[in-house]
Formats: C-alpha cells, sequence, structure tokens
C-alpha cells in the first residue's frame, strides 16, 4: 500500500438503505451505538443465534430488527450495507463471498482484508459532519482526532450553516454570482 489514503468517503442515506450487521455480540454493540450514534434512524437488521442485552436495548429504542439464528446467505438478499462481527472467521468470510458475488458493499469487523468501506471516527455538530480515517492504519488515532474535533468545532458553527442556508435561498443570479457572493461572506472564516 502507498503512502497516501486512497479511499473516498461519501455520507450514506442509512435510513433509507437496508442494513445488516451478522453476529450479536461486543463488536457487534461497538460498530452498532457508532452506527446508531451518527444515524439514528439506519434502517438495521441483526442477525445472530445469541444477542446482547445491551444490543436488545438500542433495538427498543431505534429501528432494529432482531432476528435470532444463524447466518444463511440468503440472509444479504435486498440489503445494501452488511457488516460482518461474528466470532466464527468462516462465518464472516461466507458473508463476505456472499456480498462480493451480490455487489453488496461489506465490511467484516476488524479486518481490513474483507471491507469494502472501513468505518471512521465521526464528528457531529448539527448539520456539519465530519469523517476520519487513518487509511486504517490507527483507529485509535481516529478515535482521538475524533474527540479533538468535538473539543474544537464550536457549537455554533450550525448556526453559520443556518444562517448561510437562509443567505444563499435570498441571493438572485446566476450560478457564477452567487458563488461569487458566498465566498465573500466567508472569506473570515479561514484567514
Ligand atoms: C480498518 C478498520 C476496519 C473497520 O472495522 O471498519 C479497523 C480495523 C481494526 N480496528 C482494530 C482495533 C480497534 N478499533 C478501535 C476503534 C475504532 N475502529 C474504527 C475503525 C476501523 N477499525 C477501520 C479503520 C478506520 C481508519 O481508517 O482509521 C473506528 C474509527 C470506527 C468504528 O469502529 O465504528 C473506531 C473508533 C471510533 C471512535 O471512537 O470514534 C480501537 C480503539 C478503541 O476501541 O478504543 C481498537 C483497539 C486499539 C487498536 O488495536 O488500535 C483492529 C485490531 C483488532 C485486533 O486486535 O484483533 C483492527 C484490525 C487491523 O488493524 O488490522
Ligand atoms: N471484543 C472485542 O473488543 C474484540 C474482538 N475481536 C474479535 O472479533 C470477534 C467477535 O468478537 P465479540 O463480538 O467480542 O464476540 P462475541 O462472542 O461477543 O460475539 C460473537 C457473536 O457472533 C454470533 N455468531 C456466532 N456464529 C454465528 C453465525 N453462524 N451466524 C450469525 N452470528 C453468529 C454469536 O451469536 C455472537 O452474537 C472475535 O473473533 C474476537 O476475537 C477482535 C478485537 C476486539
Amino acid at each position: 500500500m502507498s503512502g497516501v489514503n486512497e479511499l473516498y468517503p461519501i455520507f450514506l442515506k442509512v435510513h433509507q438503505l437496508n442494513v445488516l450487521i451478522v453476529g450479536g455480540g461486543n463488536v457487534a454493540l461497538e460498530k452498532l451505538s457508532f452506527l446508531l450514534k451518527s444515524s439514528p434512524n439506519a434502517q438495521v437488521q441483526l442477525i445472530a443465534p445469541i444477542i446482547k442485552e445491551e444490543i436488545r436495548d438500542l433495538a427498543r429504542k431505534h429501528t432494529i430488527e432482531l432476528i435470532e439464528k444463524t447466518y444463511d446467505s440468503d440472509d444479504i438478499r435486498g440489503k445494501d450495507l452488511v457488516i460482518a462481527t461474528t466470532d466464527k472467521e468462516e462465518v464472516n468470510l461466507q458473508v463476505y463471498q456472499d456480498c462480493r458475488v451480490n455487489n453488496t458493499l461489506v465490511n467484516v469487523a476488524d479486518t481490513p482484508h474483507y471491507c469494502d468501506f472501513y468505518l471512521g471516527g465521526i464528528v457531529t455538530k448539527g448539520h456539519v459532519k465530519i469523517a476520519i480515517s487513518t487509511n486504517g492504519k490507527s483507529p485509535t488515532t481516529a478515535k482521538r482526532l475524533r474527540q479533538f474535533f468535538e473539543e474544537v468545532i464550536p457549537d455554533d458553527i450550525n448556526q453559520l450553516v443556518e444562517n448561510l442556508n437562509q443567505y444563499r435561498k435570498t441571493i438572485k443570479g446566476n450560478f457564477e454570482k452567487k458563488v461569487g457572493q458566498l465566498n465573500k461572506l466567508t472569506e473570515t472564516l479561514i484567514n
């Protein structure tokens, strides 16, 4: 792997996608908690023969369907995004292969070579969201950077975004003129 991070970040509308989590233990709880922290209305189905109590608690508060059974290849049907977290390597590998065959994006938790995408550290301030990746090199650094930015980014950044959104709607003229006015108004932010 080269020295640059070539991952392309996108911001998914997981409230209108079907997410599947396979496994219901500690790792599933960790991934699910971060998913819901960022996207409380994510549509999630979770499949595992044994499901932790803390996951059941989350399921009661969010849109999560729990299915108590072992994984079957048919389970990925209709799913957009899959995260495998079981303690059985052969099951995680099966999930990965099923998803590849089906062109479904898959993440085998903590197993970079079986991931189409990585989960990142995420900072949210109202409408502003920042996703952080270290290219899989140091998740702990991603976590620390997340905590750092949560501290230093002012909470009123959202007010600025709201105000500019209002102003943006009032500007008349062509696209170039609009861009010019918005750039001028926000110049001081970077100086
Ligand atoms: C590649 C990636 C794939 C993926 O899982 O998506 C991956 C891989 C691995 N993680 C491991 C361990 C840990 N992961 C964390 C924490 C997080 N890990 C997350 C993402 C990612 N982890 C993806 C890369 C992200 C990037 O590009 O930077 C975060 C950001 C997001 C999330 O998980 O939701 C979340 C912080 C969220 C937050 O706090 O904001 C901690 C720290 C802690 O818990 O305090 C530890 C223990 C310390 C350590 O080991 O470093 C191991 C070794 C497992 C083993 O030992 O067996 C591997 C495997 C390997 O590195 O080979
Ligand atoms: N606990 C942790 O923080 C870490 C765990 N790991 C590794 O990650 C893996 C998972 O760890 P935990 O979540 O702690 O394990 P866990 O034992 O808490 O959970 C495993 C889950 O997988 C489910 N499962 C087993 N077979 C299944 C099948 N055929 N279909 C569907 N679900 C199935 C179980 O029912 C259970 O819900 C382990 O291999 C562990 O070594 C790696 C790094 C850290």
